[in-house]
């Protein structure tokens, strides 16, 4: 799908109107105990409607976090159900946290679970890993474009680990860098259906300035990065298409709702003045 019913164009219009920070919904356990709510699927129930009604009508993008609803088993999908629809509902992009990456075949099953309309799952996007080769990613990529949805593929991560497999040689580039340019030349079309994942942990050596898609940056807060940070991690690719993420970081605010949508909205104001804008 091109056009204003790209992936891009849903992106770029309510990162505007919204601002650049993406909201994750990440129930760890230790966050639980600290909103003074039970490790059972009734605590997760209810944090997960906390941070729904805080966040979902303030946050451009919301990325729930899959691993932490998954050891509740299906009582916790049917709660990560709920988290994707109510986001939508409230006007916000949903990247569903899954991480999935297969061989082709079974990355076909993967992709109708969160990228299609048929799925109880459907979000707007996916996160994916390329280490089973770019192209195995490929159903999932078709998939996206199809539906105007978008895949958002791991490229340098922000966890300290990431470089042994990232930073090791493909030839005269990284293996990060082979990424980077393969969602470049998958988003030639326009759509920026392909966005990457690019940790704001680190410098990371990329060239990401032909990408024209989103770039997914966690690492903010909890895990380190600070808004100041983005300006050198990030200088040399287009602001617009820059996404800091933090979950824990914004989440601590909570359990109170005014408390979580203040420190969600103080964080984005931190990032936008730290970006600025190509766009206005
Ligand atoms: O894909 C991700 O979102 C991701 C990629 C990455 O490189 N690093 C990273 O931390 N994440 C996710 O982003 C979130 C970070 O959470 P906080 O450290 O609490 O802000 C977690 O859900 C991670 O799984």
């Amino acid at each position: 799908m091109s056009g204003s019913g790209s992936f891009g164009a849903r992106y770029r219009r309510v990162t505007a109107e919204r601002g650049r920070l993406c909201a994750g919904i990440d129930p760890h356990a230790s966050l639980l105990a600290d909103w003074g709510l039970p490790a059972t699927v009734e605590g997760l129930s209810r944090f997960a409607d906390i941070c729904v009604e805080a966040l979902a009508p303030v946050a451009a993008v919301i990325k729930p976090q899959v691993a932490f609803f998954e050891p509740y088993g299906a009582a916790g999908f049917a709660v990560l159900e709920r988290v994707i629809a109510g986001c939508r509902e409230a006007g916000a992009v949903v990247i569903a946290d899954a991480k999935r990456g297969d061989i082709g075949s079974t990355m076909a099953a993967y992709a109708q679970a969160w990228l299609s309309d048929t799925s109880p799952l459907c979000a707007d996007s996916v996160t994916a890993s390329p280490y089973l080769g770019y192209e195995s990613l490929r159903p999932a990529l078709d998939l996206a474009r199809e539906g105007g949805r978008g895949v958002f593929v791991l490229a340098r991560t922000s966890n300290p680990e990431g470089g042994d497999v990232q930073q090791a040689r493909a030839g005269e580039r990284s293996v990060a860098q082979s990424i980077v340019d393969a969602a470049a030349a998958e988003n030639a079309d326009g759509t920026a259906t392909v966005g990457l994942v690019v940790g704001a942990t680190r410098e990371h050596g990329l060239d990401l300035a032909a990408l024209n898609g989103p770039i997914l940056a966690p690492g903010l807060g909890a895990q380190g990065a600070t808004a100041d940070d983005l300006r050198t991690v990030f200088a040399g690719a287009d602001p617009a298409w820059v996404l800091p993420a933090s979950s824990r970081g914004v989440l601590r605010a909570g359990p109170d709702v005014a408390a979580l949508r203040e420190a969600f909205a103080r964080t984005r104001d931190e990032v936008e003045a730290a970006l600025g804008r190509s766009d206005v």
